[in-house]
């Protein structure tokens, strides 16, 4: 490239001067008529020579085989080229000029032809040792009998110069292609130039900024000292960047990151402020939709749990400061998970928004009502007056919660337990007062359910009771300490033992030998009636199938509580502990109570009639104290009844109960259901029963309940 353009411009032939080549030739300069740029330099005269080597200017002449016959000192530094090393040498040997090679061609071919210096021109030049320059250059031939016999080339070095307007030109693109808003305010604060981005985030033109004050763009929310503030700090350090509102063009406020920096001019001088301005608008709607995601219950829409200690937080302070009062509702729905097995939890969920909706008009506005999850509300009431207010709002409640709810179709009605601790007569921080009022809710279930309950100190007593047999009975389970004692069920015809009702017992190793009286409630009220229940099932039909391998086949009675009876997976388990067991379903009894059935109506007859299907006996226990109509035993699959002790034990002197018991007896009879009479203690009672047709008896006058090994050898049945 570089020798195609050395032929090109200064010739094919590079014939030697004559004088030779390092030498500097004689040349005259002759000016054409009406020449305004050309100049006439005697080469050889010292005082052109003295031009040459002071100039401050960089002066270069090349021959037209562009052989460099001149290179003055200040060539030399400007290109880092050394005299002698230039002098001789071709000119593109030396220098190139980056991207405007042809037009510097041009130029020179032209100046060749027409004997006329080119306009000055700034060129990029590359140097043979690799430096980049930017130079201001005039060209101009030199004559010599009218022909041009060099060109001469004065270069000043603009590098700096170009540096520095390239740099403002990057300046002026980040300014006005910058997203974020840019302003230039003069020292007085106001604004001397804004980019587009910042016209397009606040709505104002760049007419109407221009001149104005910075004050244009205050926003309400903050006040003057806070822009004092910011304008001292600027001035002091230089510097300011922090979040601030700002003011878009219809008046509305904006939050904005901004960072203002003071541009000095002499010394000590402000000349300019420039503030660049972030709209983050969506950053702080992202930020508070986390926020209020983080505390906010997603179904109900409810402050949650974390919202409410923080609030409850609040409210100890400000009554702690006030010497006020507040109080903490804790509620939980009565039943609520019958809703969710029988409908779905689809109409839970809906269930649970409606009951947060009348939860919400139960109260005053700086109230609050939040969901700490499942079906336990918490609700803080502030600026109390005293319990009767409280109380007044939490009968409300009850009321409210329990009128009757449509949902989908179904018309469902629901009731509440609340229980309720006081600040600070209850507990003087938050964790107490959510303690208590959760205590005295569980009274409040404990007693009936559909009620409230205030906190009282002996409730904790017995809290912490509970709690210490609930952990008791998890170790009983893990260690082994439960066994069953089996009561015989006699057939009063015969006098033969046809079946046992298994009996849960638990060793205790402190207390001994305990009834489920003493922990069955707890044992419900934990879950842990459902591993026990589990445990209860496994050993009783193993045992049962284990008298049946030993000749003595016999019934075996298991009690099911209403928790059990719930369980999705009840069936599973009962044909997976008759198989495992391999007990005959014809020798299972399950006795379930007349409240169960009653509770679970449509699915526990559903389980009923699975039971039946498998071959399972299904008795009705503790039977005449609950409140099954007899309309709904002729549709229940039931096999036996057992009439309830209580009417046994009063026999003698209680006429209505030998009534109780006779009436029983004809509609079991009626209905072709068998009829057992429990807690039988005596022979009369025996004889009554015998001589009303009761088919089985069960209780202490045979013997009390003993453990396998134990039972009386009476007579069995197969
Ligand atoms: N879910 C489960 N419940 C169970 C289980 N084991 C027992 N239970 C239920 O606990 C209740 C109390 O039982 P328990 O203390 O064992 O009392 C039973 C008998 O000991 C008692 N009984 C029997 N005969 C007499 C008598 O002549 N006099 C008298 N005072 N008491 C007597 O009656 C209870 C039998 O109750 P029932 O089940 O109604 O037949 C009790 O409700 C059990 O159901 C278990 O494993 N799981």
């Amino acid at each position: 490239m570089e020798s195609l353009m050395r032929d090109k411009f200064f010739g094919r032939k590079a014939a030697p001067a004559a004088d030779g080549l390092r030498s500097i030739a004689p040349l005259d300069r002759e000016m054409p008529a009406g020449d305004s740029g050309g100049m006439a330099i005697d080469v050889r005269g010292p005082f052109a020579e003295a031009i040459e080597q002071t100039s401050m200017v960089a002066l270069q002449g090349v021959d037209r085989d562009g052989i460099i016959c001149t290179w003055n000192d200040a060539s030399a530094k400007l290109y880092g080229i050394a005299r002698a090393d230039a002098i001789g040498r071709h000119f593109c040997d030396l220098l190139t000029f980056r991207g405007t090679t042809a037009a510097f061609d041009a130029v020179l071919t032209t100046m060749w032809e027409s004997g006329q210096p080119a306009l000055p021109c700034d060129w990029q030049v590359s140097t043979v040792s690799g430096k980049l320059l930017w130079v201001y250059s005039t060209m101009f031939p030199v004559l010599e009998h009218g022909q041009t016999r060099q060109v001469f080339c004065m270069d000043i070095d603009i590098t700096d110069r170009k540096q520095a307007e390239q740099a403002l030109r990057l300046s002026a693109q980040v300014f006005e292609n910058s997203h974020e808003g840019i302003i230039i305010l003069d020292a007085q604060w106001r604004i001397v130039s804004v980019n587009a981005a910042f016209t397009a985030m606040t709505g104002f033109s760049e007419q109407q900024l221009t001149g104005a004050k910075e004050s244009l763009l205050r926003s309400e929310e903050h006040d003057a000292a806070f822009y004092d503030a910011i304008h001292d700090e600027v001035s002091r350090n230089g510097h300011w960047q922090g979040e601030l509102w700002g003011r878009r063009s219809n008046g509305e406020a904006f939050p904005a990151w901004a960072s203002i920096s003071a541009v000095p001019g002499g010394v000590r001088d402000i000349v300019n402020f420039i503030v660049i301005f972030c709209d983050i608008s969506d950053r702080k709607a992202a930020e508070e939709r986390v926020r209020h995601l983080s505390e906010h219950d997603i179904l109900t829409g409810l402050p949650n749990r974390i919202l409410l200690r923080d609030r409850l937080q609040q409210a100890i302070a400000a009554a702690r400061r006030n010497r006020g009062k507040l109080a903490v509702l804790f509620l939980d729905l009565d039943r609520f998970k019958n809703v969710n097995d029988s409908l779905g939890h689809h109409i839970g969920d809906k269930l649970l928004q409606t009951v947060a909706e009348r939860l919400k008009k139960c109260v005053r506005g700086n109230d609050t009502v939040s969901r700490q999850g499942g079906d336990e509300f918490v609700v803080m009431l502030t600026e109390i007056g005293g319990v009767e207010q409280v109380a007044h709002i939490a009968a409300n409640i009850l009321h409210s919660a329990s009128m009757a709810y449509q949902i989908e179709g179904h018309a469902l009605t629901i009731t509440t337990s609340i229980g309720i601790s006081m600040y600070p007569d209850d507990g003087q921080d938050m964790d107490a007062l959510l303690r208590n009022a959760d205590t005295a809710m569980y009274h409040a279930k404990e007693s009936g359910r559909n009620s409230y309950q205030f906190f009282n100190p002996d409730m904790n007593v017995r809290m912490v009771a509970r709690l210490t047999l609930e952990r008791q009975l998890k170790t009983a389970l893990e260690q082994e300490q439960f066994f069953l004692a089996y009561q015989p069920e006699i057939d009063i015809a015969s006098g033969r033992i046809i079946g046992v009702e298994a009996l849960l017992r638990w060793q205790h190793p402190d207390a001994g030998m305990l009834t489920p009286g003493h922990f069955l409630e707890a044992a419900e009220a934990c879950g842990l009636i459902l591993p026990i229940g589990d445990w209860v099932l496994q050993t009783a039909c193993r045992q049962a199938r284990s008298w049946h391998d030993q000749g003595t086949p016999m019934m075996v009675g298991v009690n099911l509580s209403a928790i059990q009876f719930r369980q999705k997976d009840l069936l599973q388990k009962i044909r997976e502990v008759l198989r495992q067991t391999g007990l005959a379903p014809q020798y299972l009894e399950l006795e379930i109570t007349e409240s169960v059935l009653v509770d679970s109506a449509g699915a526990a007859l559903e389980t009923m009639h699975a039971l039946r299907a498998m071959g399972v006996v299904l008795a009705v226990d503790d039977f005449g104290t609950g409140y099954s109509s007899l309309n709904f035993l002729k549709h229940c699959p039931v096999d036996k009844l057992k009439i309830d002790q209580s009417f046994v034990r009063h026999l003698s002197g209680d006429a209505n109960d030998a009534a109780i018991i006779r009436a029983i007896l004809i509609m079991a009879k009626s209905l072709k259901l068998k009829v057992i009479a429990e807690g039988v203690e005596t022979n009369d009672q025996l004889e009554f029963l015998r001589s009303q047709g009761c088919d089985e008896f069960q209780g202490n006058y045979c013997t009390q309940p003993v453990p396998a090994s134990e039972l009386p050898q009476f007579p069995r049945t197969n």
